[in-house]
């Protein structure tokens, strides 16, 4: 069994506040969690709000350092890639996905160009690639999110809806090619009715494409209908793991039934 993602005993502590009133908050407490190379998954991650969810996620996309523990990327430790072209190659293979997509774009710029630029960035394997090859690969990831670069050509961020915004920003991910997902509550800006739409997107590039994705949310709805696994934190601790419709439908730890307690859908009902 080779692992893709191996987090080992990993915790964060943050420092806040003055010389006089410094005191440490402990993010993440000795999390260890593994996904396996050959078993492409989503992995939801849930919790209330500071219970640790995103510093774990900035600590897989090595935008935070953990100070305990290692993650692993393909055995590579990510706080040992130091070098600009160690990075670029570790970033083309764990792709965030960001909360609002609004953000991820400016709204002065048409969004094909984050595109172009992006593929022209990553295509370089054989060379300088054309015109042309740049946008056979846009719109192959567009294709591959339910869209197409005849929709997205010329178009401003505001002239697009949330949701195919979301997409978009989720084609531009995949333009490396990455092979993990961080996704942290991506669907929390999304209007309702398109959430699911974005989640089923996330089970059809697991099958297609073989991707994993770490999926942070708030909304154990979605996460019951598409994880494969998941863990439930609280207080920088995962309380309760596994299976998710295992754990989601007969929780055992007091917070994670007060958890489900507190969603009021049929499917929990
Ligand atoms: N850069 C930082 N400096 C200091 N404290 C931080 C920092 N980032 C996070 N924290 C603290 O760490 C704890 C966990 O925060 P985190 O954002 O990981 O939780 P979360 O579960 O993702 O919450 P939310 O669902 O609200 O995004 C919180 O107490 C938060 O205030």
């Amino acid at each position: 069994m080779s692992l893709l993602l191996d987090i080992d005993h990993v915790g964060k502590t943050f420092l806040q506040g003055g010389l006089l009133s410094r005191r440490s908050i402990e993010a993440v407490k000795d999390i260890s969690l593994q996904i396996e190379v050959e078993r492409p998954e989503i992995l939801s991650v849930v919790g209330e709000s500071g219970s640790g969810k995103s510093t774990l996620a900035a600590m897989v996309l090595g935008q935070q350092l953990p100070t305990r523990g290692r993650v692993l990327f393909d055995g590579v430790d990510v706080a040992s890639i130091r070098s600009r072209a160690d990075r670029c190659a570790f970033m083309a293979k764990v792709q965030p996905v960001l909360q609002n997509p609004f953000e991820a774009f400016n709204p002065l710029k048409r969004v094909d160009r984050y595109l172009f630029a992006t593929a022209a960035n990553f295509m370089t394997a054989n060379g300088k690639p054309t015109r042309q090859e740049i946008e056979a690969r846009v719109d192959r990831v567009l294709v591959e999110v339910g869209l197409t670069l005849a929709e997205v050509r010329g178009r401003f961020p505001h002239e697009l809806s949330g949701g195919q915004l979301q997409r978009t920003a989720i084609a531009r991910a995949l333009i490396p090619e990455p092979r993990l997902l961080v996704a942290d509550e991506p669907v929390s800006m999304v209007d309702a009715s398109l959430r699911m739409s974005i989640v089923n997107l996330f089970g059809a590039l697991r099958d297609r494409l073989g991707l994993s994705i770490i999926y942070i949310t708030h909304d154990l709805a979605t996460a019951y209908y598409i994880s494969d696994r998941i863990i439930i934190m609280r207080k920088g601790e995962v309380v309760e793991r596994g299976d998710a419709r295992t754990v989601l439908d007969n929780p055992q730890h007091p917070y994670s039934i007060a958890l489900k307690n507190a969603v009021l859908t049929p499917d929990f009902a």
